[in-house]
């Protein structure tokens, strides 16, 4: 049975257009002074080829899942929700299963290609509320690629359930297959063309 939920978030319980036309915008067009106003932050970037603010830039346009460029990302957008300029975007029918799984004692976690710092501020700041105190953990690729298996075999040894007790929820198929592959159960879900194997949180069935 399934015990535990692992979700991706965009395209999953976010729209993929807040994460693309709203929050990657938001942290390109401060890349650069956020860099030059934080020189603490230089090991960080110490593995980004080139000039940073070209790679990072270059990165951002092409969705590039560098855990440099996530971390960073995090940290950028913490000072948008603090200030209230960025509200994080749940779907309606998400935020209501997640409270629905978390009140009948499922462990909810999260596998983003986000940061876990900015996993926690989309949940923590969003239009749902905060819904931080659903979740139990937090993986994101420092525990590993999203399309190799091996990571959620690691995600699974750390919540500490049998793989086939864990269900992961995402809107990509290279990420169902890994999962599947690991032993975990796995569910498409597309929002956009309905073809996957749910089109909302609404219709899956523990
Ligand atoms: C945590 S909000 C920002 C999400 C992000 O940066 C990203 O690349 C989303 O990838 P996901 O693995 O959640 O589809
Ligand atoms: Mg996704």
């Amino acid at each position: 049975m399934v015990r535990a939920v692992l979700t991706d978030i965009e395209g999953t319980t976010s729209s993929i257009a807040f994460v693309t036309d709203t929050l990657f915008p938001y942290a390109r067009a401060r890349l650069a002074d956020w860099i030059a106003a934080h020189p603490e932050a230089a090991p960080m970037l110490k593995d980004v080829p080139g000039d940073p603010v070209e790679t990072l830039t270059r990165w951002i346009d092409e969705d590039r899942k560098e855990t440099a460029l996530k971390t960073l990302q995090g940290l950028i957008w913490a000072e948008g929700y603090a200030d209230g300029t960025l509200k994080g975007h749940v779907y309606a029918d998400a935020a209501e299963t997640l409270r629905r799984w978390h009140a009948d004692g499922i462990g909810l976690y999260v596998y983003s290609s986000g940061s876990v710092a900015a996993q926690k501020l989309i949940f923590g700041y969003s239009n749902a509320g905060d819904l931080t105190p659903l979740f139990s953990g937090y993986f994101d690729t420092t525990t590993g690629p999203k399309k190799e298996a091996e990571s959620y075999r690691r995600i699974a040894a750390e919540i500490g359930l049998p793989v086939e007790d864990i269900l992961f929820l995402s809107d990509s198929m290279p990420e169902i297959e890994a999962a599947r592959e690991a032993g975990l159960k796995a569910c498409l879900v597309d929002r956009e063309a309905g073809e996957g194997d749910v089109a909302s949180f609404a219709e899956i069935a523990l």
